[in-house]
């Protein structure tokens, strides 16, 4: 399990002020896959805001519906009905290509395998999505990530040259560096261990804090939940819960009290693995 934030710079909780500009939102976004017999509803009519410099947490048991909501928000995956909308674009509006645009531009990517290009350096890792996109990086901006990565030193390293710790670090600095509107992070710590993950989850908490970014992150971990303003629990495709300023503990607390569950912890995912 990751370690636990310090107290110190916990959010403020319910009382904390927050920004009242909505990043991304999903209105009455139901997503059911297959038919008949075999139909799955993944996702029961899913309301929610994700308001700009917000690090929410999603949180639920298996199944409930996390990944499906993140994509469907991200614009990854097709929904059934409903609306998502990132900044003022209705993504159902979109044909193929302006999402793929949309993505590039607007929206940052962490996932569970850092997906770093093992022949470039960090930095040229940090700067390739916009190599890519013919766009110049605002220079004082990557200045500021890359001050907060805390990685100076390393970025002439390639990926191999850095533990797990600091290549999620990269990752998460490749998603910030366009200044997406929006950052999805799916399990992004969920391959590393305790002190590396609470590593790259103050980085994540620091972006949001110090430079008002936006984040949006799958966890099934209580403690990494712990370093977002906000978790919103899911069970049964519903979003059935919500909690400002969370600690281990009141998430731990929630989970118990939600249909289809406890945890997993990564204990109990290793206990479901043995078992
Ligand atoms: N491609 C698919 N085809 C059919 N059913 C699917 C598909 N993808 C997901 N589902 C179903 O949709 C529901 C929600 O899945 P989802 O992966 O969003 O849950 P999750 O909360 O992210 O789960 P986990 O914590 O195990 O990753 C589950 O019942 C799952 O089996």
């Amino acid at each position: 399990m990751t370690t636990a934030p310090s107290p110190s710079l916990r959010p403020g909780g319910p009382s904390a002020d927050r920004s009242t500009i909505v990043a991304a939102r999903a209105t009455e976004l139901s997503k059911i896959y297959g038919r008949g017999e075999t139909q799955v509803v993944a996702l029961d009519r899913v309301s929610v805001d994700f308001r700009q410099a917000e690090f929410t947490a999603i949180m639920g048991p298996s199944g409930s519906g996390k990944s499906t909501l993140m994509h469907c928000v991200a614009g990854l995956d097709t929904f059934s009905a409903g609306s998502v909308r990132i900044g003022d674009t209705e993504l159902g509006s979109l044909k193929d290509k302006q999402l793929t645009k949309l993505r590039r531009d607007k929206i940052g990517f962490i996932f569970q395998a850092f997906n770093l290009l093992p022949t470039l350096t960090a930095l040229e890792n940090i700067t390739l999505p916009m190599d890519i996109a013919g766009r110049k990086p605002d220079k004082q901006w990557l200045d500021s990530v890359i001050r907060m990565i805390g990685l100076s030193d390393r970025l002439g390293h390639r990926p191999s040259q850095l533990s797990g710790g600091q290549q999620q670090r990269v990752a998460v600095a490749r998603a910030l560096a366009s200044r997406p509107e929006i950052i999805f992070g799916d399990e992004p710590t969920g391959n590393l261990d305790s002190r590396s993950g609470a590593e790259v989850l103050g980085f994540l908490r620091n972006s949001v804090r110090e430079l008002g970014q936006t984040v949006v992150m799958v966890t099934h971990d209580p403690v990494a939940a712990a370093y977002a303003d906000r978790v919103v629990f899911l069970a049964d495709g519903r979003i059935v819960d919500e909690v400002y300023g969370p600690t281990a503990d009141s998430v731990l607390d929630r989970m118990r009290n939600l249909p289809g569950g406890s945890p997993q912890t990564p204990e109990s995912e290793a206990r479901g693995r043995t078992s």
